[in-house]
């Protein structure tokens, strides 16, 4: 996608002083994808007869990534995907993303770096980065809103009895990575970019909304509590089987219900989803696990998972920021 509006006098309407050089280092950095920076706050013009999409997520260190884990560079791209991926989980178009970067002294020399990483998600999404906000901290953070617009969001709430329950891609490679991490290994290209490198499926959620999806939501608590929070929002009973739960090499399904940070959606959808023409026009697989099933007496809101015999196997819990 084309960038316009980006005018030189933005650099320019900065004051001096350290911080707004490091602000104009950074729009240097992003070019056309940096857009009406430079004034007390961005105005964006939503399309006529669409609805505002907002969201924000925060991206910390300690809490999402370990500085040895990854490039400054994947750090920026990670934080800029994982917050555009609720966008994606609504069906909305992206109109732009605000950031508010906390940085620590030692993080300073790699501040272009990150820049450069939520760059290249901006560019390959089509997201006008429209603000921010830099502040000297002792804990490297990332908080990302991002603005989308769409006719009709896709929400958590609208699945139906006799709904598929689809999802995208490969999941569990996250979780191995920071396993491996964990254990002082190294983790495999392929799980490590799967953790480093999540695409937000924004084209492919629109193309889920044009055909029929009526619950979105993405996978970044682990598949089981992410349909979890779509059974609750709807207020149905969904049953997911675990041989059809589709995993990266070296991930067990625990791997793949439990994981997160993921940034695959997970779609209720009437059954009958054209999965081959998905895969063709994404390269990205889309796979069918489960359904929703009419509500035994006060199991709305419960996900079942059912093992290789059909029997119920114990529900994998997601991540939580406060257990433990
Ligand atoms: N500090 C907060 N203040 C207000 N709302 C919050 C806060 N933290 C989370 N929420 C809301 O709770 C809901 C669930 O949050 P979360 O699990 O972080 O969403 P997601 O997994 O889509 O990023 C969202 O609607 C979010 O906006
Ligand atoms: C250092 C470190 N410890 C643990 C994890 C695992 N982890 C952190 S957050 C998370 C789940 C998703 O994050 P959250 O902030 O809840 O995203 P949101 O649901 O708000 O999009 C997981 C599995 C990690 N990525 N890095
Ligand atoms: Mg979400």
């Amino acid at each position: 996608m084309a960038f316009a509006g980006m005018t030189a006098d933005a650099h320019h309407r900065l004051g001096p002083g350290r911080e707004f050089d490091l602000v104009r280092a950074m729009l240097a950095r992003w070019g056309d994808v940096a857009q009406g920076i430079g004034d007390d706050a961005a105005s964006l013009v939503v399309p006529p007869g669409e609805r505002l999409v907002v969201s924000t997520d925060a991206s910390v260190e300690g809490a999402h990534f370990r500085r040895e884990w990854l490039t400054p560079e994947e750090i920026g791209w990670r934080a800029a995907a994982s917050a555009l991926s609720d966008l994606a989980a609504m069906a909305a178009r992206p109109l732009g993303m605000v950031i508010a970067m906390a940085l620590p002294d030692v993080w300073r020399a790699d501040a272009l770096a990150i820049a450069d990483g939520i760059g290249a998600v901006a560019r390959a999404t089509g997201t006008p980065i429209v603000g921010g906000d830099l502040v000297r901290a002792s804990e490297l953070g990332l908080t990302i809103t991002v603005l989308g617009s769409a006719v009709r969001p896709v929400g958590r709430d609208g699945a139906r009895v006799g709904d598929a329950v689809y999802v995208t891609g490969m999941l569990g490679g996250p979780r191995v990575a920071l396993r491996a991490w964990e254990r002082g290994e190294v983790p495999s290209a392929e799980a490590r970019a799967r953790f480093a490198r999540p695409m937000p499926r924004i084209a492919e959620a629109r193309w889920l909304a044009e055909r029929g999806a009526r619950a979105l939501v993405d996978v970044s608590d682990g598949l089981g509590a992410d349909v979890r929070h779509v059974a609750a929002a709807s207020g149905v009973r969904i049953v997911l089987e675990r041989r059809l739960v589709p995993c990266l090499a070296g991930a067990s399904p625990a791997d793949a219900l439990a994981g997160g940070e993921e940034y695959e959606l997970a779609v209720a959808a009437p059954p009958g989803l054209d999965v081959e023409a998905f895969a063709a026009r994404f390269g990205v697989a889309l796979r069918r696990v489960g359904e929703v099933v009419a509500d035994a007496a006060g199991a709305a809101g419960q996900v079942e998972i059912r093992g290789d015999d059909g029997a119920r196997v114990e529900f994998p819990s997601g991540h939580d920021h406060f257990s433990g």
